[in-house]
């Protein structure tokens, strides 16, 4: 089986915007605005942080995979191309993140 990737999950996305909410879990985020979607991020993600402290593998690879479609979701609501993210994280690997925080503190 070929390997499922973002970029297959934020096309998916896509093509359920503008489906009606009946339809679609998706459709219906996207119809309620980037709050709602912004809100079940932030919500999948602390279950995804509790998860880690607890040492469950098996829920945080669930709420890791939640994570990940709220994000996207949230994305497009907001129409942040997934494309500019990768973008973004493929500019920082000039760096380590050590020597970005550093230099952070002196501007
Ligand atoms: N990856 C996901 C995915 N991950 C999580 N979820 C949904 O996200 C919701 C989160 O769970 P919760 O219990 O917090 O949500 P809830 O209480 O049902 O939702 P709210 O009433 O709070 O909005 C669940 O309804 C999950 O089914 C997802 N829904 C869709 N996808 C992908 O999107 C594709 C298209 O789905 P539809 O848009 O529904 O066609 C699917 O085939 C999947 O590939």
């Amino acid at each position: 089986m070929k390997t499922f990737t973002l970029d297959d999950l934020a096309a998916l996305v896509d093509s359920r915007a503008g489906q009606p909410p009946d339809t679609s879990y998706t459709a219906k985020l996207l119809a309620d605005g980037p709050a709602k979607a912004a809100k079940k991020l932030g919500e999948e993600a602390v279950e995804a942080a509790i998860a880690a402290v607890q040492g469950d593998r098996k829920a945080l690879t669930s709420e890791a995979a939640d994570v990940l479609y709220h994000l996207i979701v949230t994305l497009k609501a907001v129409d942040v191309p997934l494309a500019d993210v990768m973008a973004e994280l493929g500019r920082r690997t000039a760096q380590s993140g050590l020597a970005e925080k550093a230099a952070r503190r002196h501007t």
